[in-house]
């Protein structure tokens, strides 16, 4: 698991690092490792044009000591300084002995070294930055935008909140990231995420003096680790019993896609008792379909209620009765906006369950999400006892007790209806096993966002995805998420 950390707990752990190394050194940790990057990303690197962009912060050094190194190595390296009087000194002499050039932001010529540049470095602002980026420095973010280089973030892209992901405005449009030291929460949640782009860690020595994290990114193979295949022991049973109570006269799709996601995702058993029989009974002859309701379909290991499943009194009934029950239960959709309604119908519960809203259904239970992502899905587990699952772009996994997940996989292309209704299936299909194997609700969650993430990825590589495109390739993201098979492209930090 990849630990992620606020700008608050980073600077609390550098302090009693910086005391114990000499003056500097870190400094130079962190060019060297920046420095080493920015060389892979740019090939040969005799010869190329690299911006330095720098601040006056210790941000800005950074970028100094690491353009010297590259200028040691042939670049031409030209460092466009927003505060030329309160530049970093010592930074500034090692660049211009290595042969480095020097411009204020201000003259004009400026932003056309940005242009021209084949690999643009951020060093305006780091963990120290606050608010959106100012004038001059959002239009050096812009010009990176514009132009053609390859854009290098240092620590963290200038002008994002490094703990929330918050954009005020303008911020540096990152195709890669090297962070110092440990992973800053705001390279992957909210917006930092798609300005971030691929994170690269550099080891500062940091880790003995960071707190246990509470936050966290899976890997493969952190997820691989909580998705044990079947042994010589199980039989249908034992795989988890997933109930799903999904789809309705108008909306059978939903019950297709969230039945086939839980059978394709851990083939134990399903047992159907939604209001779309017919439409799942031809699409899934493997699940046990029945007409009765949940009371009706016999003992189940985690219950999925509400994808397409109606507002109507009776999709009230069944919700009530599945809360009442005493096995793990993921709300999806509709059965959010009731559960909105009566929340004390799942604060009252003893067995885990999961809510799984978008930002409008989260809403709909009194607060906005806003730009805090982790610190919105934190709020709502704990008022209501709850894992929250806040999808989006980099769905966030909340438990009450605080401890989240921020999840690293998935694609744009999952923007698409129905996909919600198959990591409905798929959550509830991990839930089903956790009594037997002991996975925290929290975490069964947060292996359903990975897997489902990944096998958006593994779909899109064909061009557009629909959800039922999920459900098909589903057994082969497993597959290769367990290390079977070429590993999915993906984009976890580090
Ligand atoms: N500590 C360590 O061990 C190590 C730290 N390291 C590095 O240090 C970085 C943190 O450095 P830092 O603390 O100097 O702050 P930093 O992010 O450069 O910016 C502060 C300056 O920015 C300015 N400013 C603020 N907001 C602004 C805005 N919106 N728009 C424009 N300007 C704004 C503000 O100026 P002022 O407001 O005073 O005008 C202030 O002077 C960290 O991210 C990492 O890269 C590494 O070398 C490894 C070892
Ligand atoms: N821009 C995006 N990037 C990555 N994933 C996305 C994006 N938009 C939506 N998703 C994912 O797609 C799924 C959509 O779920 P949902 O909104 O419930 O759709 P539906 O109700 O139509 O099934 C969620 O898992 C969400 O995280
Ligand atoms: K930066």
């Amino acid at each position: 698991m990849i630990g992620l950390f606020t700008a608050e707990e980073v600077r609390a752990a550098e302090e009693p690092l910086l005391a114990a190394t000499p003056e500097g050194a870190l400094m130079q940790r962190a060019a060297a490792g920046l420095a080493a990057v920015c060389g892979r990303l740019l090939g040969p690197v005799y010869g190329r044009r690299v911006a330095l962009l720098v601040g006056s912060g210790n941000n800005g050094g950074d970028a100094l000591f690491a353009g010297a190194r590259l200028a040691g190595r042939g670049a031409r390296v030209t460092a466009v300084l927003l505060t030329p009087d309160r530049a970093h000194g010592a930074g500034l002499t090692a660049l211009r002995r290595s042969g480095g050039r020097v411009v204020p932001a201000r003259n004009p010529g400026a932003e056309a070294v940005v242009a021209r540049a084949d690999l643009v470095l951020d060093g305006m602002l780091g963990i120290g930055g606050r608010g959106g980026l100012r004038q001059d420095a959002a239009v050096l973010a812009r010009a990176a935008a514009a132009g053609a280089g390859i854009t290098v973030a240092v620590d963290v892209p200038s002008g994002i909140d490094a703990s929330t992901g918050e954009v005020d405005g303008v911020a540096f449009p990152a195709m890669h990231t090297v962070t110092f030291g440990a992973v800053k929460r705001g390279l992957v949640v909210g917006e930092g995420r798609g300005h971030a782009g691929q994170v690269h860690l550099v080891d500062l020595g940091l880790d003995p003096h960071l707190p246990t994290p509470t936050a966290w990114q899976l890997t493969d193979a952190d997820v691989a680790a909580r998705l044990e295949p079947p042994s010589a022991g199980d039989d249908k049973y034992s795989q988890g019993v997933v109930g799903v109570l999904a789809g309705s006269a108008a909306y059978p799709g939903a019950g297709v896609l969230c039945a086939g996601a839980a059978l394709r995702t851990r083939p134990g058993l399903v047992r159907y008792a939604g209001g779309a029989a017919d439409g799942v009974r031809a699409a899934w002859p493997e699940a046990i379909v029945t007409e009765g309701g949940p009371g009706g379909a016999g003992r189940v290991q985690a219950w999925v209620v509400g994808p397409g499943a109606g507002t109507d009194d009776a999709a009230r009934t069944v919700l009530a009765e599945v809360l009442a029950t005493d096995v793990p239960v993921l709300v999806d959709a509709d059965a959010l906006t009731l559960l909105a309604r009566e929340p004390d119908l799942v604060r009252r519960r003893s067995a885990p369950t999961v809510l799984t809203p978008h930002d409008r259904e989260f809403a709909r239970f009194g607060t906005e999400v806003g730009t805090d992502r982790i610190g919105a899905a934190r709020r709502l587990a704990a008022d209501l006892g709850a894992v929250v699952l806040l999808k989006g772009d980099a769905t966030v996994v909340a438990d009450p007790d605080g401890t989240t997940f921020v999840n690293g996989t998935g694609t744009a292309d999952l923007a698409t209806a129905g996909t919600g209704d198959v990591l409905s299936g798929i959550a509830g299909a991990v839930l089903a096993t956790s009594a037997a194997t002991g996975l925290p609700a929290v975490e069964a969650a947060a292996v359903a966002a990975h897997l489902h993430g990944r096998t958006g990825q593994l779909a899109a590589q064909r061009g557009p995805l629909v959800a039922g495109d999920l459900v098909r390739r589903l057994p082969e993201a497993v597959g290769r998420v367990r290390g079977v098979g070429p590993a999915v492209l993906g984009d976890s930090p580090a």
